[in-house]
């Protein structure tokens, strides 16, 4: 019997593994639908796969269910779980009452939000434990397996949706603004690799302000921003293009699409 079983071996479950394996060891194993993608894998990783879902559900005590929201249904149909058996949901959207429906009751759920910088061990995922009884070991290696690859913060469940915009997604926009202060740099004749760092590593510096020194955002952005200079130059501009509200748009379609995940068979 192995501790933790991945269901789905795509960019979210992989690198939930990468992490994973180091906590774990070989405490693992996976399937997917694709045999080429287990082969590659396991190449990769060194950990084994099986076959089928039911074999994966069969031979762990915990199981990670890393595919899209829309299979759910399909891939959890005729799935015969054990009585109490601990299921981690990744899925935007899908509650933990859909997951144990789908999975005829009598199972345990964690419901989930992990994100890809969990590669390198900088993940930040949200978790929430159904309200069923736990021991606390049980949900020490929940913990154990998030705090593998990042931070792992606690929240109720009804505010899972909107976790799934605040660090699930939000990777994606975060390469976008650096893409795009790269261009501007390309733009200017700048090379396109120090670009990339001057514009990442700033980004990386302006989050580890706000995380470790404590103080508000916009006390951060004003110190920045000197009398009569430059960089108030760019503030008066991103928002005379709706900046803010672009982002607070893009996070609200975000939230509202997870929630969608919920009533879709
Ligand atoms: N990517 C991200 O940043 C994040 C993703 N998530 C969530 O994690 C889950 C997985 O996402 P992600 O890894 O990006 O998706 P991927 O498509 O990369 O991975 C899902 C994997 O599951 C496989 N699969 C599909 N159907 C089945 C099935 N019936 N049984 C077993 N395996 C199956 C897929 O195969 P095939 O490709 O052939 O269909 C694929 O290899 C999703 O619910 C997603 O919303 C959560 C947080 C962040
Ligand atoms: O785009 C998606 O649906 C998934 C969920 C969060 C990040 N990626």
């Amino acid at each position: 019997m192995k501790t933790i079983g991945f269901i789905g071996a795509g960019n979210m479950g992989a690198a939930m593994m990468q992490g994973a394996k180091k906590v774990f060891g070989d405490g693992i194993l996976f399937t997917d639908i694709s045999r080429n993608r287990m082969e590659e894998l396991q190449d990769q990783l060194g950990l084994p796969f099986v076959l089928s879902n039911q074999e994966c559900v069969d031979q762990a005590s915990y199981v990670v269910l890393a595919i899209k929201p829309q299979y759910y249904g399909e891939a959890l149909e005729g799935i015969r779980p054990r009585k109490g058996q601990v299921f981690i949901s990744i899925a935007p959207g899908i509650s933990i009452s859909k997951v144990k429906a789908l999975l005829g009751g009598d199972v345990r759920v964690v419901r989930a939000m992990p994100n890809t910088p969990a590669l390198l061990g900088e993940g930040m995922s949200a978790i929430s434990f159904s309200e069923d009884p736990y021991q606390e070991e049980e949900r020490d290696t929940v913990r154990r397996l998030f705090d593998s690859f990042g931070k792992t913060l606690t929240v109720p469940e009804s505010q899972m949706d909107m976790v799934v915009p605040l660090s699930g997604s939000s990777p994606a926009y975060v390469y976008m603004l650096i893409e795009a202060m790269a261009d501007a740099g390309v733009l200017t004749g700048m090379p396109r690799k120090d670009a990339y760092m001057l514009a990442a590593q700033s980004v990386v510096g302006a989050a580890r302000m706000v995380l470790e020194t404590g103080r508000h955002p916009g006390a951060l952005k004003d110190d920045v921003c000197s009398p009569g200079g430059t960089t108030i130059e760019a503030v008066k501009v991103l928002e005379a293009k709706g900046f803010r509200s672009a982002i607070i748009e893009a996070m609200e379609a975000c939230w509202k699409k997870a929630k969608s995940f919920q009533s879709q068979d």
